[in-house]
């Protein structure tokens, strides 16, 4: 069976005020595979993941050009349709950043919160999901126990796995990460990179990452950020 096309890129082209980071950059992201994106500092890595869930508009002076689908429930959505709200875009194209930034709330609430957001009033289901998110992240059996504490207690590879369990709750289709790993010890990392392993069988993976041997490991495709467009390196 071919492989399904999740988000595809055609001619994006991406500036802050006056100055081009992006000009004219194709891609093609396969739904289930984890595919990575790489090259030298500042060349538009991460701004080339906010173009895919606009994440950018929130950004003053910055400007996209260009088309971006997704497929969700078996159509192509176009990203940047006025008509489809920017929360609704995040929820299903969710963002995990390079630092964790855990809510000022309990480990619990945390991952309760997008529930709430999405309209989620019944307790017994949220636990449910809360558990179940937590139990994707590999978090559960490290947290169940104090799920009541200030989330902010917990380790930065806990924490990390934590915004990544916040995300999944919500039940995204596709995940971007920033550096997930950037900010912890080889151990925490290598916990996330099983993670990420077992979770591109449920949703798609697009994973910025400095770290060349960690691609090695990872990732299905590989982009390579050059020259202010995106090259396939494998
Ligand atoms: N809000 C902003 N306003 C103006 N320029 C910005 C803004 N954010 C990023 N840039 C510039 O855009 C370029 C690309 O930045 P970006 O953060 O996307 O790079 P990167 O490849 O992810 O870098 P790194 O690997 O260091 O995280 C950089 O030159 C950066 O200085």
């Amino acid at each position: 069976m071919d492989p399904v096309v999740k988000i595809r890129v055609e001619g994006l082209t991406f500036r802050y005020g006056a100055r081009t980071v992006l000009r004219e950059v194709s891609a093609l992201f396969l739904e289930g595979a984890l595919a990575a994106i790489v090259g030298p500092s500042g060349r538009g890595k991460s701004t080339f993941l906010m173009a895919l869930n606009r994440l950018w508009e929130e950004v003053p002076g910055a400007h996209a050009q260009g088309r971006v689908w997704v497929r969700l429930d078996g159509r192509e959505r176009l990203v940047s349709d006025p008509s489809f709200p920017a929360t609704e875009l995040r929820r299903r194209v969710a963002m995990v950043f390079q630092a964790p930034n855990p809510l000022r709330m309990s480990i619990f609430n945390n991952v309760a919160f997008p529930l709430k957001v999405m309209g989620q009033r019944n307790k017994r289901l949220v636990a449910q999901e809360v558990e179940g998110a937590l139990r994707r992240a590999f978090l559960w059996d490290e947290v169940k126990d104090r799920l009541d504490e200030d989330a902010r207690r917990l380790s930065g590879g806990q924490q990390q796995r934590l915004c990544i369990a916040r995300a999944l709750a919500a039940q995204p289709d596709v995940l971007l990460l920033d550096e997930p790993t950037s900010s912890l010890d080889a151990r925490a990392a290598g916990v996330i990179e099983d993670l990420l392993l077992t979770l591109k069988r449920r949703c798609t993976l697009v994973v910025v990452s400095h770290y060349l041997e960690q691609v090695e490991r990872l990732a299905d495709q590989v982009y390579e950020v050059a020259h202010e467009t995106l090259e396939i390196l494998s």
